[in-house]
């Protein structure tokens, strides 16, 4: 993927309050839709969680974002370089985290959906609406800033009787979110950011490099999630198995794939989940987002402003246990991903895309293959980046060719 770094800083402009509000909330919903994951909530299912479900996850990151914006506009308002002006900082966006906490409990009816996405996800949109940096090294000074922030005390902060990562650090004497963060988020820094723009660069489609940073941090993290449910035993296998998909050259090669799916398939077996994994890979998506809006042609072509449509088309029967993805996320191209996953006999087609005003390009697309081919029923979930009709066209006679091909 193409990073060309503008010299030039005076004439980039930065991110407003709502864009980062909108980078931090984009960034854990892609986290959510991501599949397959080891035990995580997913857009095909509730993995280890019995009280979760994708619609749950969407519900509650849209309860939270005003709650980015509202850490942004503080943020924007303050003195990097004013000791007391970091202190009220601090203060207030401990507060808007509560609340956003509080929120999130509402929109799920009492179900911790993302209490560890908010505080991580909240410090880095406050390091960033704080930070003056538009250059490459960005993402290294945000999540220094952020560790910064998070060192700060928060004298409104009342400790929790308890909590799964109190429970941990109690038992294992593990380290948890508050830790990673004061580090300044070592772990995104040090291998997600880094696995997932290699893995790009290797060729991998989106969801593919995002796999493969997922297991970078499942490798090393101590995630109080995964020691909480399976204790110490638990946690090591956790990461000795997703350092072993690593060592097979990641999702990106056959054997590594391979053994992926056994990690997932024992993970759920046995009831894990690495929920702190996620909410650092959705740390790491909101990074690279940065990065591309500080980067000029990235900017352009993949744009901060993606559409976001969803289409429901009559169809035929579902394509039965067909998983496929086709294309890359590159401009000009676009990705494609079947599920034929449905009981129902329509297709759900959710879009985003870089193009504005697309949806009547889209259904026309869409019209035109029903009438002349039939579709399946199932999902389809495209992320588009400039494809032409006739790309886009291609893209998905592929994956349906080869859902069909996966179902014979
Ligand atoms: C620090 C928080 C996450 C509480 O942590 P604690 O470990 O006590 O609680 P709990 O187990 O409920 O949640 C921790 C969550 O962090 C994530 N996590 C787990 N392990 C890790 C890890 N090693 N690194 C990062 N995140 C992790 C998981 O999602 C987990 O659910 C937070 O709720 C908090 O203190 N909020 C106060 C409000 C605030 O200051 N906000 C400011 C910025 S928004
Ligand atoms: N896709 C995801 N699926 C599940 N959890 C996620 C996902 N993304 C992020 N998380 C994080 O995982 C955390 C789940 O935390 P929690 O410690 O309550 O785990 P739990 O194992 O579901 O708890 P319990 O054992 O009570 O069901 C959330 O705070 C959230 O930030």
């Amino acid at each position: 993927m193409c990073r060309a770094v503008r010299f030039d800083e005076s004439l980039e402009r930065l991110p407003t309050a709502e864009e980062l509000a909108l980078l931090a909330t984009a960034s854990l919903k892609d986290e959510a839709n991501l599949f397959p994951k080891p035990g995580l909530v997913n857009w095909r299912s509730s993995g280890s969680h019995t009280d979760m479900t994708i619609e749950m996850m969407h519900a509650s990151v849209d309860a939270i974002s005003s709650s980015f914006k509202a850490m942004a506009d503080a943020a924007k308002k303050a003195d990097r370089n004013n000791p007391e002006s970091l202190s009220a900082l601090r203060m207030t966006v401990g507060a808007i985290g509560r609340a956003a906490e509080v929120a999130m409990l509402k929109a799920t009816g009492g179900v911790n959906t993302h209490r560890g996405a908010i505080y991580a996800q909240g410090l880095l949109t406050v390091a960033a609406g704080l930070a003056e940096e538009r250059s490459a090294l960005a993402a290294e000074r945000v999540a220094a800033l952020a560790g910064h922030i998070a060192s700060i005390p928060d004298p409104g902060f009342e400790a929790p009787a308890t909590s799964h990562g109190l429970v941990v650090r109690k038992r294992l004497g593990l380290p948890g979110a508050r830790e990673e963060a004061q580090s300044g988020f070592e772990h995104v820094r040090l291998f997600a950011l880094p696995a997932l723009l290699k893995s790009r660069k290797a060729g991998l489609s989106e969801a593919a490099s995002q796999i493969n940073a997922l297991l970078a941090l499942m490798a090393t993290l101590p995630d109080t999630c995964i020691a909480h449910r399976g204790g110490l035993a638990g946690l090591q296998a956790v990461q000795s198995g997703a350092k072993q998909v690593l060592d097979l050259g990641g999702v990106g090669l056959p054997e590594g794939s391979a053994a992926y799916e056994a990690l997932c398939r024992q993970m759920e077996e046995q009831k894990l989940s690495p929920g702190g994994s996620a909410d650092l890979l959705a740390a790491t998506l909101f990074l690279d987002r940065l990065l591309a809006f500080w980067v000029e042609e990235r900017n352009h072509s993949l744009g901060k402003f993606m559409e976001s449509l969803e289409l429901k088309i009559p169809a035929g029967q579902p394509i039965k246990d067909a998983q496929v993805q086709m294309g890359v996320v590159a401009s000009g191209d676009m990705e494609v991903l079947y599920d034929g996953v449905s009981d129902k006999r329509d297709l759900t087609v959710k879009i985003t895309s870089s193009v504005d005003n697309s949806a009547a390009r889209w259904s026309a697309i869409f019209e035109r293959l029903s009438v002349m081919q039939g579709l399946p029923a199932g999902i389809m979930v495209i992320h588009d980046f400039g494809a032409t009709p006739g790309v886009a066209r291609i893209r998905i006679e592929q994956a349906i060719e080869a859902a069909k091909e996966q179902e014979a």
